[in-house]
């Protein structure tokens, strides 16, 4: 998957394939890559055998929530009832009871709950994420968030990306007045640049949530510090936040569920990359799916995520959502290899040093208990990874039964 830029359109179904090839990796970098017998010429102190398995670039994972407290296990049963993700949230539930947990977590219970779902993203063979903030929904809940984030980035293997999600959902006591809360939290852009706690910003546009016109102003605000932008946009109802990504020049803008026709259209002509969710979709039981299918054949670029959270994705399992983008997306198995390296390393801003396996760039590999490309979307719902490496180093490894 050596790749310049995102890869768009038709491109999305044309892999680069090698059949028993090998990889020379030097102090945590691709440095040659060829056939296994022009291998044998290479002096090596350490080999792996991948005995004809799959070999590809380390999984990115392009939209997390990683960092928060408590869980909503209770929601479940709502959902069966047929309450709507919105209908809970408006009761004080959904986001805002995570954002009470997580206010009330000490900045250690965060990092340990956050450090064992991560831990659990890599045995999956994610070794590149995205991680937001967004269930503070006040300075020191935001900024105990990204601290959190900041401090994994440093001490775990896995490289992390962070976003400000400050808004994320309209605080209580901010209920009428979502102008001045957006005002709040834009007054802690300054602190997050000097902190360098943040290279992206996000808003939640939807119904009940932040119109286009105030989530426009707050990025704009944004935009000026020098943040990149992203958007939760078009989860629920169109309101527009695919076209405002757009003109915007948002890196990406994410969910796109229900994305009108014009917004498929503008999409596809810009440099702003789709990250479709559909792990939402199945997890809400909802029937709207992003019409992913029509996004690339209209030429836009395409990343998926698990969109992992507590309350519309429970999942750290990226290749369970592979197995949903070819289910219910239609998307074929290329786009969906795509889709899960090269253009999910662009829509974090990290497609100059993730997801492809290039000779100069960090060695992020998976080799998989597969045969084939084909076979990780085809054998759903369970971990298929055999052996993780990230910079170089394996940091997992399949056991077998005890
Ligand atoms: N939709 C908004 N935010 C998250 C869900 C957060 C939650 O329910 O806790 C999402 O991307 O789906
Ligand atoms: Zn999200």
């Amino acid at each position: 998957m050596d790749k310049k830029g995102p890869v768009k359109g038709t491109d999305m179904n044309a892999l680069t394939i090698w059949h028993d090839a090998a990889i020379g990796i030097r102090d945590g970098v691709v440095v040659w890559i060829g056939s296994s017998e022009e291998a044998t010429i290479l002096e090596t102190t350490q080999t792996i055998n991948a005995n004809g398995r799959l070999v590809t670039p380390g999984l990115v994972e392009p939209h997390t929530h990683l960092v928060f407290g408590g869980s909503r296990e209770k929601e479940l049963a709502l959902k069966q009832q047929g309450v709507p993700y919105l209908d809970i949230l408006k009761q004080g539930g959904g986001i805002l009871s995570t954002v009470r947990a997580t206010q009330e977590a000490s900045y250690e219970s965060l990092l340990e709950k956050a450090l064992f779902h991560l831990d659990r993203m890599a045995t999956y063979g994610i070794t590149t994420l995205e991680a937001k903030s967004g269930y503070g929904l006040d300075r020191d809940t935001e900024l105990k968030q990204l601290r959190v984030v900041k401090a994994l980035n440093e001490q775990h293997p896995l490289d992390i990306v962070s976003t400000f999600l400050g808004a994320h959902a309209i605080p209580v006591h901010y209920k009428g007045d979502p102008e001045a809360f957006l005002l709040e939290m834009s007054e802690m852009f300054d602190e997050i640049k000097q902190e360098n706690l943040a290279e992206f910003v996000d808003i939640f546009t939807e119904t009940g949530v932040f119109t286009v016109p105030q989530s426009r102003r707050y990025l704009k605000k944004a935009k000026e510090k020098g943040f990149g932008l992203k958007i939760h946009a078009d989860e629920i109802d169109p309101l527009g936040g695919t076209e405002l990504a757009v003109e915007l020049g948002a890196i990406s803008g994410d969910h796109l569920a229900v994305t009108s026709y014009e917004g498929i259209e503008k999409l596809a002509n810009s440099n702003t990359i789709g990250v479709i969710l559909p792990g939402t979709s199945f997890y809400l039981g909802k029937d709207d799916y992003a019409r992913a299918r029509e996004m690339i054949d209209a030429g836009a670029a395409i990343a998926i995520s698990t969109d992992f959270n507590p309350g519309s994705s429970v999942t750290e399992n990226l290749q369970l959502i592979m197995s949903i983008a070819a289910l219910k997306l239609k998307l074929s198995p290329e786009e969906i290899w795509h889709a899960v390296t090269v253009n999910a390393a662009h829509a974090i801003g990290r497609g100059d040093v993730a997801g492809s396996i290039t000779v100069g760039r960090k060695a992020d590999i998976v080799v998989w208990d597969a045969p084939n490309y084909l076979y990780i979307p085809y054998h759903y719902g369970v971990n298929h990874t055999n052996t993780v490496i990230k910079n170089g180093k394996v940091i997992y490894e399949r056991q077998g039964l005890r």
